[in-house]
């Protein structure tokens, strides 16, 4: 999440506020901004001034009015979508609220990770952000042809004329898709092509070859050298519009695979690591601090011994959703391994990162983690160390990694910081 980006404002209605105080503070803690409606006019009056991304709707309704007016209305004003939480129904009942504009039932006892994992899928629905599509090519009027039928389709576009800038634009405009030329002076666009094969990270990066080419062994040729397919130039628009979104949609989701972990969709081992010796050099031309930690779940085995793997499971997710909104675009968070996390803060202190994972741990105790009606406190401990002139990301990683034993040594639930 950037820094800028505001929260995301889910309502919580109800009859009565004792119970909703829990539940706002428990999506508080994940990142969401709540308000808790009592009577159906404030929540209507606040549909309309500002709009939340969610509604979450108790099955004993508002003061003042039926669940069934109360949903009609908002089926009217509501943009998002509306979450009803309810004790188990029939199919018939929940094809009478379906109609009334319920989007998702949320079923009593509320389970609060299937909760906020369902509004993290819908939220991400909402935060796609556009496809950004780089155009390699010399004729500066082919190029704003294509540019600007993407750009009308919301998308973000950059165009160079020389294929030989093309690296700065990989790096610095981080695109979803390359539509390179096939023609050009400087050399040709499956040369090019061939170049940026030889780089691994940008492997996942589809180059498409924009030509007139129509010959198919010169088109074979081209895609041999590195390219990912060959459309022909001046395709209609819709269809080049369509072209593009399939297989940037396609990439994306390829390249969530490749670089996430699939339990907590944090960054995987490797690319934290990655992450991780990107920023000690930037850091270090720039003459930036950077800071790193290494979390880890106290007394991990004895959770799974107690309540099963899934449970387990089930705290790794919280505590990976916590850090990852915690850090909230000013660094990185990665699954280092197990029940171990690797924090980047980049451009930042080591006291600033300690304070700051110092709130995220006081936080963390105050999760509920749930077992059937079982709740259980669960804490972690950490060790933060900061980049020294000179230093590596491994011995970066391995300050860290001591201040985590001093951490564990010193009783757990608590955040070392390096010596020295
Ligand atoms: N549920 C679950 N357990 C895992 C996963 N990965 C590793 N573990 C378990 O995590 C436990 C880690 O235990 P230990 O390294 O002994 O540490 P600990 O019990 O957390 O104790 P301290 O770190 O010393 O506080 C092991 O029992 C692993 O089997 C996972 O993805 N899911």
């Amino acid at each position: 999440m950037n820094p800028d980006q505001k929260k995301p404002i889910v309502y919580l209605s109800a009859r009565q506020v004792q119970g909703c105080t829990e539940l706002a503070k428990q999506l508080t803690f994940f990142g969401f901004e709540c308000r808790i409606f009592i009577k159906q006019s404030a929540l209507l009056a606040a549909m309309y001034t500002e709009p939340p991304f969610a509604v979450l709707f108790g099955e004993e309704g508002l003061e003042g009015s039926s669940v069934e007016e109360t949903l009609l209305l908002l089926q009217k004003l509501s943009r998002g979508p509306v979450l009803y939480i309810t004790s188990a129904l029939t199919v018939v009942e929940q094809i009478h609220y379906v109609k009334l504009g319920v989007t998702d039932f949320i079923y009593i006892p509320l389970d609060i990770q299937k909760l906020i994992d369902r509004l993290d899928v819908l939220l991400e629905k909402t935060q796609n952000s556009p496809y950004r599509v780089l155009i390699v090519d010399d004729s500066e009027t082919m190029g704003r042809a294509s540019g600007s039928i993407l750009t009308q389709a919301e998308m973000q576009v950059q165009l160079i004329k020389n294929p030989l800038d093309v690296f700065v634009s990989l790096e610095r405009f981080v695109p979803d898709i390359v539509l390179m030329d096939v023609y050009m002076p400087q050399c040709s666009g499956d040369e090019m092509a061939k170049v940026i094969r030889q780089q691994t990270r940008f492997d996942s990066i589809p180059i498409v070859f924009l030509s007139t080419e129509t010959n198919r062994n010169k088109q074979l040729m081209a895609r041999s050298m590195g390219g990912d397919d060959f459309w022909v130039k001046n395709m209609p628009a819709e269809e080049l519009v369509a072209s593009v979104t399939m297989t940037c949609a396609r990439y994306r989701s390829l390249r969530r695979w490749m670089c996430c972990d699939s339990l907590t969709t944090l960054l995987n081992h490797t690319h934290i690591i990655e992450w991780l010796e990107r920023e000690v050099k930037r850091s270090q031309k720039e003459a930036l601090s950077l800071s790193f930690a290494m979390v880890d779940i106290d007394h991990f085995k004895k959770i799974n011994d107690d309540y099963g793997h899934a449970i387990g499971d089930k705290v790794i997710k919280i505590l990976a959703r916590l850090l990852r909104h915690s850090i909230n675009g000013e660094g990185a968070v990665g699954r280092y391994g197990g029940e171990e996390f690797a924090v980047v803060f980049s451009e930042t202190s080591m006291i600033r990162a300690a304070q700051k994972l110092d709130s995220w741990r006081l936080r963390f105790t105050e999760l509920i983690q749930m077992s059937d009606d079982i709740q259980f406190p669960v804490t972690f401990s950490a060790g933060i160390a900061d980049l020294k002139n000179g230093m590596n990301a491994p011995q970066l990683i391995d300050a860290a990694d001591s201040a985590l034993y001093q951490a564990k040594h010193a009783g757990r639930n608590q955040v070392g910081l390096c010596q020295g």
